[in-house]
């Protein structure tokens, strides 16, 4: 399946800021582009106790979420000495990246920006273009569909240019959804055998024979109403798997993680979420992983969390499973073992610059015959490079819409489809 199964339908189709220039096939795959910079785009984070409220003021604005809530995340950070590792791990990743291009003799210059603190996207994007940057393919942290995921990444750019009266001088264009990449799943497939092996030692350590294991694939929970939006609309009468793409997706990678380790098929495995936060009243996707635990202790000796919901091990992983969920193991007497997310994993750098070539030709490079190869391992890939119109829609509390960017609704006047705002 792709978004391009729903793109024929005139209603909300608009131009992409690829313009003429870059065509584009109705499922959504662009030609690739002679792109002059490449934009890593993340969440950010705090580097200091002084940053935690502030960028959670970020995180939050315009939701009004009380300061009891904010104060309540802080001491996250705050344990921590109020640092989040995801800045460093960006870092990390932008040098990797930086790397891997020059080895494959791609001479095109990494920027980094985040939505939450420095160096900010818009600044980022400002000074791409004072640099002579003309064309910018983005890639973020994040692999796949969903408003905090993927569309609100569109929306940092589209607001940025438009805030930044940078429409129209700027095309930004965003790396496809990429969780079904080998070099996004590869580091899950090593991590979960690793992992078995390391949660039967510790069992074995604990003279528990013939250990009764379990797998939980972690990701984070979203809202019910961003997982309904999530990805395009299927035709009247087909649903996602789970009842959402967020989660379709989810489950379709956890299936071929599974099947890339050997005796894997044989522990029970399932999908659990994690880090909901918001109203109570609010529903948000379902089991959390510390209610679940709870159900399954009494037919468990050792679980082992793999969180294929991030690319690095980020605040949302050491602290929501290595401290949270794994206490709550503790206490239920359970033994448990975390996989490491991707990272710098050598496969998923490789695989950003795969997903970065399969997009990216020189200038003076004729134009390939036919569509470039799209290296894909999970049934539900490989995503759109566009996204169809109204994808991962959200109208914001004041009734407004944010201007996007790689996407077949990226102008801001573009009419909103009746079906999803009803
Ligand atoms: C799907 C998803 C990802 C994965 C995709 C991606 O990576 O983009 C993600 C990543 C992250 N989420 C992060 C941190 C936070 N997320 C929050 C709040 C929220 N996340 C949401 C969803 C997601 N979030 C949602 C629906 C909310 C509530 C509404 C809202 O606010 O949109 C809040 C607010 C406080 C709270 O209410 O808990 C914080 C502090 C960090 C940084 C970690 C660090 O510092 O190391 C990272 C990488
Ligand atoms: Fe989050």
């Amino acid at each position: 399946m792709s978004c391009g199964e729903t793109f024929d339908d005139a209603c909300c189709t608009s131009g992409t800021t690829a313009g003429d220039a870059a065509p584009v096939t109705r499922e959504g795959m662009m030609a690739p582009v002679a792109y002059d910079a490449l934009l890593l785009a993340s969440f950010g984070g705090p580097e200091g106790q002084e940053d935690v409220i502030p960028f959670l003021r970020n995180v939050t604005r315009g939701r009004g979420i009380p300061d009891e809530r904010l104060e309540e995340v802080a001491t996250h950070y705050r344990a921590n000495g109020g640092i989040s590792p995801i800045n460093q791990q960006n870092r990390e990743l932008k040098a990797a990246v930086e790397a891997e291009l020059a080895e494959r003799g791609l001479d095109l210059p990494v920027y980094w920006g985040n939505r939450n603190w420095e160096p900010y996207t818009p600044d980022v994007l400002e000074t791409m273009y004072a640099d002579g940057h003309r064309r910018v393919l983005a890639f973020s942290t994040s692999a796949y569909a969903g408003y905090s995921s993927c569309r609100q990444y569109r929306e940092d750019y589209g607001m940025a240019l438009r805030d930044r009266g940078l429409e129209g001088k700027l095309e930004v264009d965003k790396v496809r959804q990429y969780f079904d990449h080998p070099g996004f799943i590869s580091p899950f497939i090593q991590g979960v055998e690793e992992g078995l092996e390391a949660l039967k030692g510790k069992l074995a350590d604990k003279g528990v024979a013939n250990p009764r294991l379990r797998i939980l694939f972690c990701t984070h929970s979203i809202p019910m109403s961003d997982a309904e939006a999530a990805g395009p609309r299927l035709p009247e009468g087909e649903s996602y798997e789970g009842g959402n793409a967020y989660t379709a997706q989810h489950l379709a990678v956890a299936r071929t993680v599974i099947a890339g380790v050997p005796g894997a098929a044989d522990v029970p495995h399932e999908l659990v979420y994690q880090s909901r936060s918001g109203a109570p009243h609010v529903p948000w996707l379902e089991p959390d992983v510390n209610d679940r635990l709870a159900e399954i202790a009494d037919e468990t000796d050792g679980v082992l969390m793999v969180p294929i919901g991030f690319v690095s091990d980020h605040m949302e992983v050491t602290w929501d499973l290595d401290t949270e969920a794994t206490q709550t193991c503790g206490e239920l007497g359970l033994e448990s073992v975390r996989v490491p997310t991707p990272g710098t994993h050598p496969d998923f750098v490789a695989g950003l610059v795969d997903l970065i070539q399969e997009r990216y030709r020189a200038e003076d490079e004729p134009t390939a015959e036919g569509e470039p190869t799209r290296a894909s391992v999970v049934e539900m890939g490989p995503w759109a490079d566009v996204c169809a119109r109204n994808c991962c829609e959200k109208v914001m509390r004041d009734g407004t819409r944010r201007p996007t960017v790689a996407a077949f609704d990226a102008a801001i006047d573009a009419p909103v489809c009746q079906e999803r705002t009803a």
